[in-house]
């Protein structure tokens, strides 16, 4: 088989090279020349743009979308869109807001198929976690390419309609705010607590056989053996976000209770700002009702 990939970034380079180790044809394109030259090296055919990458695909053209979610998306279909028609497959695999691959998949011809990806830049090896969205005809004809992307047969499937990958994937991430934050509290609470404790030590303990046990703090345990105890220089800020606010968007707008997702959301917005308003007028108000002390700047 052969597919069309665009964006060859940390996860679109991963998704070539699966592809490529499975025995399939890549064709490759990335607005830098520097990532489709490294495509090309991996093996891929190297495309010098859209209309290039669609001519060398011939018919039926199969293409893996892996461009940073928003303007990128569209960008790549006002120019692709109109060299596809309804024989073709677009799969988006990027972090899109599930309503804007429903937008897209009207305005194109091509069969749109919208993959949430998990498992970061270690699927290189492991391969990843894919939900997908889209008609059924276009989700089998590119299992092969999903069977090679992800883990294997398992590691994909189809969620539903065109929408559900996305949305199911918003909803992982509103799920992966909300379990780093347990896990921030908790290591808070051990950093801080009665015992001096070796909080690489505890990651590991807990990740053998604990009911605890995962990713996030196998990622815990590279962090305190790579960063030391007291997460050494790591800052007080947490950037990101957008998915977590869709998801509890999405949460009032159904008017589902999604406290933990919110509280880890909130968290991450407080992270960036050095003086926090709120508590800096609390801490005045105390002044106000009781004459506590006021703490005030240096
Ligand atoms: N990094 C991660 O752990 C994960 C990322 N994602 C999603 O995957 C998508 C890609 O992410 P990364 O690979 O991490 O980003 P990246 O920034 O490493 O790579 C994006 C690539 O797209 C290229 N690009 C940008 N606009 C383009 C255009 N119009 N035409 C062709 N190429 C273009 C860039 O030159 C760059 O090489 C994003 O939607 C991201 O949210 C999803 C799951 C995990
Ligand atoms: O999808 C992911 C993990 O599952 C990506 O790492 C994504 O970039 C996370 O972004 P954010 O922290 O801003 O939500």
């Amino acid at each position: 088989m052969q597919i069309g990939v665009v964006g060859l970034g940390r996860m679109g380079q991963i998704v070539v090279n699966r592809v490529l180790d499975a025995g399939h044809d890549v064709v490759a394109f990335d607005l830098s020349e520097e990532a489709t030259a490294a495509a090309a090296g991996a093996g891929a055919t190297p495309a010098d743009g859209l209309e290039d990458l669609a001519d060398r695909l011939g018919e039926e053209k199969r293409i893996w979308l892996m461009v940073p979610a928003g303007d990128a998306v569209d960008a790549t279909l006002d120019e692709l869109g109109p060299l596809l028609d309804d024989d073709d497959v677009v799969v988006d695999g990027g972090n899109s807001h599930f309503e804007e691959s429903v937008r897209r998949a009207e305005t194109v011809e091509a069969a749109y198929l919208d993959c949430g990806t998990s498992g970061g830049p270690a699927g290189a090896e492991l391969g990843f976690s894919l939900m997908v969205g889209g008609p059924e005809w276009a989700y089998e004809a590119m299992t092969p390419v999903f069977d090679a992307v992800a883990t294997g047969p398992d590691g994909h499937d189809r969620m539903g309609p065109v929408g559900s990958g996305h949305y199911v994937k918003m909803v992982h991430n509103g799920v992966e705010y909300a379990l780093m934050q347990a896990y921030g509290e908790g290591f808070d609470l051990l950093a801080n607590g009665r015992y001096d404790l070796d909080l690489e030590s505890v990651a590991k303990t807990w990740n053998n056989g604990a009911v605890i046990r995962s990713w996030l703090l196998e990622l815990c345990e590279e962090a305190f053996r790579e960063e030391g105890t007291d997460l050494g220089t790591v800052a007080d800020h947490v950037s990101g976000g957008s998915t977590g606010t869709w998801t509890v968007q999405e949460a009032l707008e159904r008017e589902v209770p999604v406290p933990l997702i919110y509280q880890a959301l909130a968290e991450r917005f407080g992270s960036r700002d050095d003086a926090r308003f709120s508590r800096r007028l609390a801490n005045r108000l105390r002044y106000g009702f009781g004459r506590h002390e006021i703490v005030r700047e240096e």
